[in-house]
């Protein structure tokens, strides 16, 4: 790290690099390949920039010869990396509880109840407190802040009290609820003060902005904008004090022109993966993280209703779930396994032969190459889930499909649903009806019609893309931060 501190600082509860302890104790940093750190790469790589966050695992004790800790804060890919520690019960209360079973449920409308537990809320504070005080540590006088997602809610109020020199941006990656949701929870006030310390609030969608200027307004009594808000423009206002809160919808993309070029070279293994399969008139795909909130249940139902009244030949058909393991822990994560699991079994069993299995599941994550491989060789994509924030699944298939080729069914819960809606096959993951017709339709269009509509998805995550995600961010940013400045 430099003396001076970093100009450009991401806090996300996830680093973007691998740690490795040896046998022997030595430890390696690997940068991990993500959605995020993808995206922020031009934005690192012109500044001195740090990233903090958690690696993952349980704090580890060991130490080095000289009985030193070992080191958690390295340089990797130019990026100073400032490695929070949690213990195996701060995960527990802290991941596995309040983000992933009182948070997740509850910003997903209650796909799962969720659990309201006081100690959980408290290890909450004391981890946000422990990211604040390392952000600010490493913030060089008059840097940008960049704080994401629903784990970390409290940090930017907590980073202004300790750094008010620094901009603040934060950026909520899931869905925002409506005043009716969120007010459940036992620390609304809380949660909504602690994004109030930030600059720039943003979300996905411009629903999610106009559901958190309501909370404000009518939870804590502050004058809001009521203007709805517009797509990377057109920004909602907070009055909080002295400064002003700016609140704006800015929907992340990918690195489209990097995944079609990548995918491009994969057409080889893309039609070895189609002949292992045995060549089927039609792959259907899904891949995901194994959670209840992407209808990987859903796909499977209309999937099996469709071979049950013979609208779709199980002997000419293959469907591939590629699930990544995902919050193991979680018994509502443990439950949507077992559901996935006996689905699986359950169509195979009914519908397959001994050496033709309909459908084919493989829980683990699979290397870059491969995947946009499977999306070269997938006829028809299924992203069903029952509510997403954004949903990048989506928008890669989009992005490899240079080819025009395939079909994406998309649920209308997506975030992604806002931008791809009208080229994507879009479909109600709560109407089992039209779930088997939407799927229907996706396999059996006329192919001049499939190929018009991928052509018009993959040109719209051309256009917009990551950078445009984080250049209008941060100059929405910049722009808050410099009002306030001014003022104070
Ligand atoms: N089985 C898998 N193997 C490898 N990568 C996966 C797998 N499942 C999902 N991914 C990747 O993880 C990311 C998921 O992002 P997204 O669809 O936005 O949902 P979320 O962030 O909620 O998991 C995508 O980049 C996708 O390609
Ligand atoms: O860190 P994990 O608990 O393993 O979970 C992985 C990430 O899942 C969530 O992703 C969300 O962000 C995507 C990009 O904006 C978006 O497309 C998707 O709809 C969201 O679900 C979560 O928000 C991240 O914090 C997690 O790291």
């Amino acid at each position: 790290m430099t003396d001076t501190g970093a100009e450009f600082v991401v806090v996300a509860n996830r680093l973007p690099v691998d740690k490795r302890v040896q046998p022997d104790g030595t430890v390696t940093w690997k940068r991990a390949p993500g959605g995020l750190v993808t995206a922020l790469t031009p934005t690192l790589a012109t500044r001195e920039a740090a990233w903090v966050g958690w690696s993952g695992a349980a704090a580890s004790t060991s130490l080095d010869e000289q009985g030193a800790p070992l080191d958690e804060q390295p340089r990797v890919d130019g990026i100073d990396i400032h490695s929070v520690p949690l213990s195996s019960g701060e995960i527990a209360d802290y991941y596995e509880g309040f983000a992933n079973s009182t948070l997740w449920p509850l910003y997903h409308d209650l796909l799962v109840e969720p659990v309201f537990r006081h100690d959980w809320w408290d290890t909450y504070v004391t981890v946000n407190r422990r990211f604040a005080e390392a952000t600010a540590a490493s913030a060089a006088q008059g840097a940008t802040v960049w704080v994401h997602d629903y784990q970390l809610q409290l940090v930017p109020a907590m980073l202004r009290e300790l750094r008010p020199d620094v901009r603040i941006g934060f950026f909520l990656h899931i869905p925002f609820p409506s005043y009716e949701l969120f007010t459940r929870l036992p620390w609304r006030r809380e949660l909504l003060e602690g994004l109030l310390g930030a600059d720039l609030v943003g979300f996905h969608l411009p629903g999610g902005a106009e559901n958190f200027l309501t909370l404000v307004r009518r939870v804590l009594d502050l004058d809001t904008s009521r203007d709805p808000v517009g797509v990377r423009d057109g920004l909602g206002s907070i009055t909080t004090g002295t400064r002003t809160v700016r609140v704006g919808s800015f929907p992340i993309s990918i690195n489209a022109a990097d995944v079609a070029d990548q995918a491009s070279k994969t057409l080889d293994r893309a039609a070895q993966i189609r002949a292992e399969l045995g060549d089927p008139r039609t792959i259907l795909l899904g891949v995901d993280r194994l959670d209840y909130t992407k209808g990987i249940d859903v796909r499977l139902k209309g999937l099996e209703g469709l071979f049950a009244a013979g609208r779709l030949d199980p002997a000419e058909t293959v469907f591939v779930q590629l699930a990544s393991p995902s919050r193991e822990q979680v018994d509502s994560y443990i439950a949507v396994r077992n559901r996935i699991e006996r689905s699986v079994s359950h169509i195979n069993g009914t519908y397959g032969t001994t050496t033709s299995p309909p459908v084919r599941y493989l829980l683990q994550p699979v290397p870059r190459d491969e995947l946009l491989a499977y999306f070269m060789a997938a006829d028809v994509v299924l992203v069903t889930p029952l509510r997403d924030g954004m949903n990048l699944v989506a928008k890669e298939y989009a992005a490899c499909r240079a080819d025009h080729g395939g079909a994406l069914v998309l649920s209308e819960f997506t975030g992604a649903a806002a931008e791809l809606g009208e080229a994507a096959y879009l479909l109600n993951p709560y109407d089992d009806q039209n779930v088997m017709d939407v799927i229907e339709a996706a396999v059996t269009d006329d192919p001049t019609a499939k190929r018009t509509r991928m052509a018009a998805l993959h040109q719209q995550v051309r256009d917009f893309d990551v950078d445009l995600w984080a250049n209008s961010f941060l100059q929405s940013l910049a722009g808050a931060g410099a009002a306030n400045e001014e003022i104070a």
